[in-house]
């Protein structure tokens, strides 16, 4: 990473790449990820609609273990299958359960086991979709990958070495933005990558699924963690990290009960604490405050605004820049201005990033008004208008 940019202001109002933008599409060849899903499906047929040569790619990047309730798999590929009949392009399958495993869940348990609360989905954008997807395409000669993310994309501008790269610009579709889980995919892949539903709504996607007779028009949203899909989140984490049964212990260090492992647990949480009413205490909710592991305490207290979910400040690091360069602003004195936010769909908190290593890869951000439950292992994530710069895994806050 090297921190000599040129990149201005002015750079953040490129426009954003429209499919009809890209020369010659019946000479160019894109690969769409094809999930099963509506958003997908409806993204080829933008693809197709806009004259591209257009192939669909599904991935299997999670072995059953049972092969029972879970397996949507098999299910959401006879659904791509059958999109992709219905359009008339060509269905090819690839398996990266391995790739899934070693570089993505892996770090998900590592994460858990410390104490963290981490974002699996936005590791698998950068190491599954836009990595081992894209490279695999290539192969099948892509031209472009496409996905059906509610993300839009500027038009592409070299870097001063010569690097090809482009902006990820929040989804038009405020609502459905999903800029927040690509944040750490390079510019030099998103400038490969095709967006087609990032210009659109999501009720506009399912009207013209439905116009084209789609058998996912109507599909519910996919949910849960991505490729490994909705479970019982807690007997799906017992059957890899071992739970680890301690106290629960107010902020004033009484003890009023039992956990069953800090791993299942996030700051600011308030459901499925388990403490009913306490002696003494009015008849309020209790939030999780703090995992002190050294101790194995879950501290808890009353208030949702409680002063020790509050902080102004953060430290991030592993920070991802999508334009793979951090942003002169973050070494000067005055720091950059800019928007974050520290988990999906929170709203935009205006801060200031400053530098906190010679390579921008670790930052402190300091927020104009305190922020509620920032949480290690989730991501903070910083933009300049439409552009999202990219971001870094919360390491601690005060
Ligand atoms: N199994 C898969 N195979 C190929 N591509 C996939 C797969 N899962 C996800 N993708 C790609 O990543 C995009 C975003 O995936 P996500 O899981 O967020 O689904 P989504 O937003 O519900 O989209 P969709 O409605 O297409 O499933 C998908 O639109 C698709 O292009």
């Amino acid at each position: 990473m090297t921190t000599s940019t040129g990149f201005d202001n002015n750079a953040y109002n490129l426009p954003a790449l429209r499919l009809s933008d890209v020369p010659n599409p019946a000479q160019t060849r894109v690969v769409v990820g094809m999930s099963g899903g509506v958003d997908s499906s409806v993204s080829a047929v933008l693809l197709q609609q806009a004259g591209f040569q257009v192939e669909g790619l599904f991935m299997k990047n999670w072995e059953e273990d049972d092969g029972t309730e879970y397996c949507t798999a098999m299910e959401d590929l006879a659904d791509a299958q059958a999109v992709c009949d219905k359009i008339g392009i060509n269905l090819h399958t690839a398996n990266f359960a391995m790739e899934y495993w070693d570089r993505v869940f892996e770090h998900f348990l590592a994460e858990y086991q410390a104490g963290r609360t981490p974002n699996p989905d936005i590791l698998c954008n950068k190491e599954i979709k836009f990595k081992a997807f894209l490279d695999y395409a290539v192969t099948l000669g892509a031209d472009y990958i496409a996905t059906g993310h509610y993300t839009r994309r500027s038009v592409n501008y070299t870097r001063e070495d010569g690097l090809e790269v482009a902006h990820l610009m929040r989804g038009l579709d405020n609502n459905k933005d999903q800029s927040y889980f690509l944040h750490a995919v390079g510019g030099d892949k998103i400038a490969k990558t095709l967006f087609p539903v990032g210009e659109l709504e999501k009720p506009e996607v399912r009207r013209i699924a439905e116009e084209h007779d789609l058998i996912t028009a109507k599909k519910k949203d996919s949910t849960g963690i991505c490729f490994i899909g909705e479970r019982r989140f807690k007997d799906f984490l017992q059957q890899y990290l071992p739970a680890k049964p301690g106290n629960i212990v107010t902020d004033d260090g009484i003890t009023i009960g039992k956990h069953d492992g800090l791993m299942y647990y996030t700051l600011g949480q308030r459901g499925g604490i388990g403490i009913g009413g306490v002696k003494d205490r009015p008849e309020e909710p209790w939030f999780v405050l703090q995992k002190d592991l050294s101790n194995n305490e879950l501290i808890v207290g009353q208030g949702h605004d409680h002063p020790m979910l509050l902080s102004q400040r953060l430290t991030a690091y592993k920070l991802d820049w999508v334009e793979r360069i951090a942003p002169a602003a973050i070494f000067s004195e005055q720091g950059l201005k800019c928007m974050a936010k520290t988990r999906y769909r929170q709203p935009d908190q205006s801060c200031t990033v400053f530098a906190d290593s010679d390579d921008g890869s670790r930052v402190k951000v300091i927020f104009d008004e305190p922020q509620r439950a920032v949480t290690p292992g989730q991501s903070a994530v910083f933009y300049i208008g439409e552009v999202c710069l990219g971001g870094g895994v919360i390491e601690s806050f005060e």
